[in-house]
């Protein structure tokens, strides 16, 4: 039997960076979201007298060894759990690589989800975090999904109270943005700035503490404590609708109120100017439809915009495509996706 998970997206709402550390990485400071956009990732597994691995992907840029994301994840669970196996993963990619979306790392966490359930093994919580924090930095959230706090060199991770499925349009440009290139001109251009490991330590903190805040504002946190499916008696679907559009709208205001940013943009939009444009064009401000928040994910390329509705991130997705002329732009309409459902719709069936 075979096990098809979905391996999900993510985006990054802000993201400060701090000082190089002395194992290569980076401090960072992240909230991570989960999004709908997705992967497939199929993992067939038994027990064998030895170790036996192969991997197959769709698309020809998907390393097929052991620099694979999901292969060297495959390889630490066997070898914590000290098990022999056979076992077969195939990656069907429909999300970008180097677009800043986890895409690799998120391939990581759904083969070891997806390699448990084959060998009916379920590995301590802990465990877990450890061995995806192994592969890269980026995994861990992906063993949460939902809204993150993303600390440490972003594989610290903290799950967050979810904001609802809010309307999202990504732009994936026809160039990829390498993730240690991108640490490496963050650190050319904090030294020409002057910054010091301790300007960078308070940007840190500054950031944790505008997260911190959208909770401390009485009244006003848009983030929801009981995201509750039920419905209230009475309550149209449209009444529904229109209570978490509120509510995400709120959150999303409070965070641009606390003027939270992608460090990365300060280095990626200098050497890939369209980019720069493709905000502005997320953005739409003053115009039709304008994104409550719009930013740069993680290192990029991609970008995204987060909008009031459906409707909305329509009509942005038209503004985008009428004014991109460059081939290779794809433009893919999806939501937000809150913690329950990143673990309700995981297994493909
Ligand atoms: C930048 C971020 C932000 O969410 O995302 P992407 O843009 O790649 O999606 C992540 O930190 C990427 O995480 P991930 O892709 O897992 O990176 P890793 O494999 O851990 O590291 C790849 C390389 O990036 C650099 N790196 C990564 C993370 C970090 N905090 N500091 C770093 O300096 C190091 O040079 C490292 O060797
Ligand atoms: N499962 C995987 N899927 C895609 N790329 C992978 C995978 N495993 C390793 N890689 C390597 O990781 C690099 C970027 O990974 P990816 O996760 O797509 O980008 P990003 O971290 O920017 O989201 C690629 O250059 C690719 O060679």
């Amino acid at each position: 039997m075979a096990t098809r998970v979905r391996s999900y997206s993510k985006i990054n709402l802000g993201l400060a960076i701090g000082p190089a550390r002395a194992d290569g990485f980076h401090a960072l400071t992240t909230l991570y979201q989960t999004l709908d956009l997705h992967d497939v990732v199929t993992v067939t597994a038994r027990q064998a007298a030895s170790t036996r691995l192969t991997l197959t992907s769709n698309h020809p840029r998907v390393p097929l060894d052991g620099r694979n994301t999901a292969w060297k994840i495959v390889e630490k669970c066997l070898e914590r759990l000290g098990v022999a196996a056979e076992v077969e993963v195939l990656i069907e990619k429909s999300l970008p690589i180097q677009g800043g979306m986890g895409a690799g790392s998120a391939n990581a966490a759904a083969a070891l989800i997806a390699l448990e359930r084959e060998l009916g093994v379920a590995l301590p919580g802990t465990e877990r975090l450890e061995l995806a924090a192994a592969v890269g930095s980026d995994v861990p959230l992906f063993l949460l999904g939902g809204a993150v706090l993303g600390l440490g060199r972003g594989e610290q991770v903290v799950p967050l109270p979810d904001m609802p499925p809010t309307a999202c349009l990504v732009v994936v440009p026809n160039v990829g943005v390498s993730t240690p290139q991108a640490f490496r001109d963050w650190d050319t251009l904090a030294a020409g700035d002057g910054l010091t490991p301790s300007v960078e330590h308070d940007r840190l903190m500054k950031l944790s503490l505008a997260y911190a805040s959208l909770y401390a504002e009485p009244g006003t946190s848009g983030i929801v404590r009981n995201l509750s499916p039920e419905k209230k008696q009475g309550d149209s679907d449209d009444v529904q609708g229109g209570v978490r559009n509120d509510l995400a709208e709120n959150t999303l205001l409070s965070l641009v109120r606390t003027g939270v940013e992608n460090d990365f943009e300060k280095v990626v939009f200098p050497a890939y100017p369209s980019l720069r444009e493709t905000k502005r064009l997320l953005m739409g401000t003053d115009s039709e439809a304008p994104a409550l928040y719009a930013a740069l994910s993680g290192s990029g390329s991609a970008l995204f915009g987060l909008y009031r509705s459906d409707a909305e991130a329509r009509i942005a997705q038209q503004r985008v495509q009428s004014a991109v002329t460059q081939a290779g732009v794809r433009t893919l309409l999806t939501e937000t996706l809150p913690r329950a459902a990143y673990w309700e719709r995981m297994f493909a069936g």
